[in-house]
């Protein structure tokens, strides 16, 4: 790629020394610089990678982007100096990688909880109907059945450029995208041309991060504004219209709105729903016409995010038919109320439950076929947001017994965290135990043949944080064991 093309559309502050012709890779790591690249520098919440441009030449760089005059070697290395060098990357990146979304049908899905369901809904029924896709979220990314780790829910500019872009190369039509509010924040989707959006919920989360719930909201918001304004373009705004910040999001993009819900009249509607242990049923209203829908996945907050993903394929322009026939064969999603298949005479789910909104969907959930106890494990994690804590042992003591755990430790007091959640605590009948492989032995222990026990925090995860450690563990694996021990010996 000729380098001197990627720096249009900003202003440089100043060019100093001679750019190579051409560069081979862009990177904003110095550890990972391979000859011949260009090392963009950023000022970041822990370092300022403007200390490691020494190291990124050493390894190869050619070009460094910077914000400040830099003491370098202008014999072999190039300095670009631009005002904000986040913002030049979302530039350089898009035209390094040919603008890769404006070829892709791009979905983005944002919400605080039921991004990765539907992601993995949409992405599950386009694969159904013929349509090749990639995905990315929090379960990493996946294109063709191949599965490549990923240090967040939604990738930093680089990553997803390229990513998009290999997309292309490899003439997958769609890529389905979990949008994180942190994302959005940091510019991470910057130069992503989307083409349907789609809102699950609102509820609170990330305090630590945002100021308050309203500036979370907004934020999530610029992801409708992200469609822009070409409307030469086929685009639509798929919107929970149950949700108090429908109205605020319906006005944000000139895109037509596509709704739905259950307690509204929206374009997509469930009336009838009935809940059973291992499958929902509801019947739905859409455009197309009533359609009885029956869906693996459990639970009231199921019911919304599979009416999100059908509405946002039908925005895509597939029929609802087709859709409510793909819907039956998707099984439940990786470690979201995912019931563990062992015979044995207790109930039992993983759930990644973690923000006191989504405990009290998962206790819904469970409560329709509940005969004798519900024992709810409920876990927070360490270093983040202690503001909800109270919030989430108070949603979980609506079960019988409440077991109250740690999802990562992280660096923080493990009894500071569990003196924070027993605050929320509506009654008496509960366990703090920061352990997590003891906690779930002692939900165990404690039960009784025909209980209820949901797991939740963990889901699918197959490590701990603690400390600065990322340990081998998990909660499935937890689970069977005492669950084995308990009531196969
Ligand atoms: C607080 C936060 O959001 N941090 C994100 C941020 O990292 P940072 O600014 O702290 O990075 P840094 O460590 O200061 O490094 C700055 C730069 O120096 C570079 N560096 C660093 C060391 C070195 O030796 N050489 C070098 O060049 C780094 O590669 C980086 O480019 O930018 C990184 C790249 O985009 C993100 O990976 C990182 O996410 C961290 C890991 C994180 O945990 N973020 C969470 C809060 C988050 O974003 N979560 C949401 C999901 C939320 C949800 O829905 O649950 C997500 O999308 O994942
Ligand atoms: N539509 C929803 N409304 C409320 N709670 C939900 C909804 N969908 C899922 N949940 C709850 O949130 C948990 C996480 O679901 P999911 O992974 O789909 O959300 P997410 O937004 O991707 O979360 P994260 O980004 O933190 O991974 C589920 O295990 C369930 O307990």
């Amino acid at each position: 790629m000729k380098t001197a093309t990627l720096f249009t559309y900003f202003k440089i502050v100043n060019f100093i020394g001679t750019l190579p012709e051409n560069i081979n890779q862009i990177h904003v790591d110095s550890r990972d610089v391979k000859p011949n690249s260009m090392f963009i520098c950023t000022r970041g919440f822990t370092v300022d990678s403007h200390d490691f441009y020494q190291e990124a030449i050493d390894n190869g760089a050619t070009v460094i982007v910077a914000e400040k005059p830099l003491d370098i070697d202008l014999d072999k290395t190039a300095l670009v100096i631009v005002k904000d060098t986040y913002k030049a990357m979302a530039h350089i990146a898009n035209k390094f990688y040919k603008n890769p979304s404006s070829q892709l049908n791009v979905i983005g899905v944002t919400g605080t909880n039921g991004k990765t369901t539907v992601t993995t809904l949409i992405h599950s029924m386009l694969q159904k109907a013929g349509q090749a896709a990639a995905l990315s979220g929090t379960i990493g990314l996946e294109m063709h059945g191949e599965k490549y780790t990923s240090e967040n829910t939604t990738c930093d500019i680089l990553t997803n450029q390229k990513f998009l872009n290999k997309t292309l190369a490899e003439n997958v039509p769609n890529m389905v995208m979990e949008v994180s509010s942190h994302g959005l924040c940091q510019g991470r989707l910057w130069g992503i041309d989307f083409d349907i959006v789609v809102f699950t919920n609102l509820s609170q989360d990330h305090l630590d991060y945002h100021d308050s719930i309203e500036e979370y909201g907004y934020v999530k918001g610029l992801l409708f504004a992200q469609l822009g304004q070409d409307l030469n373009m086929d685009k639509y705004v798929v919107l929970n219209q149950d949700d108090p910040w429908f109205e605020t999001y319906s006005y944000w993009s000139p895109f037509e709105v596509i709704s739905y819900g259950i307690h509204s009249d929206a374009d997509f509607s469930a009336k009838n729903i009935r809940y059973q242990e291992d499958s929902t049923l509801y019947t739905l209203l859409s455009p197309e016409g009533e359609y009885e829908v029956q869906t693996q996945l459990l639970g009231e907050f199921n019911v919304y995010n599979s009416l999100a993903a059908i509405a946002s394929l039908f925005a895509k322009g597939l029929h609802v038919a087709q859709l409510v026939e793909y819907l039956v064969d998707i099984g439940p999603i990786n470690g979201r109320m995912e019931k563990v298949e062992l015979d044995v005479p207790v109930t039992l789910y993983i759930d990644y439950a973690h923000t006191s909104d989504a405990i009290e969907k998962s206790i819904d959930a469970v409560l329709p076929f509940k005969k004798r106890k519900l024992i709810f494990l409920v876990g927070t994690g360490g270093d983040r947001d202690s503001f909800k804590r109270p919030d989430m042992a108070e949603k979980a003591s609506v079960a019988d017994y409440v077991i109250l755990t740690i999802n990562d430790p992280r660096t923080e007091n493990p009894e500071k965290i569990l003196a924070d959640m027993e605050k929320g605590m509506l009654h008496d009948n509960y366990r703090a135990i920061a352990n997590r492989s003891e906690a779930i032995a002692h939900a165990l222990d404690i039960s009784e043949p025909g209980d209820i026990i949901v797991f939740a925090g963990k889901g699918q995860e197959d490590y701990q944080i603690i400390g600065n450690k990322k340990l081998p563990y998990s909660d499935f694996e937890t689970v069977c064991e005492n669950a084995i021990k308990k009531y196969k010996n």
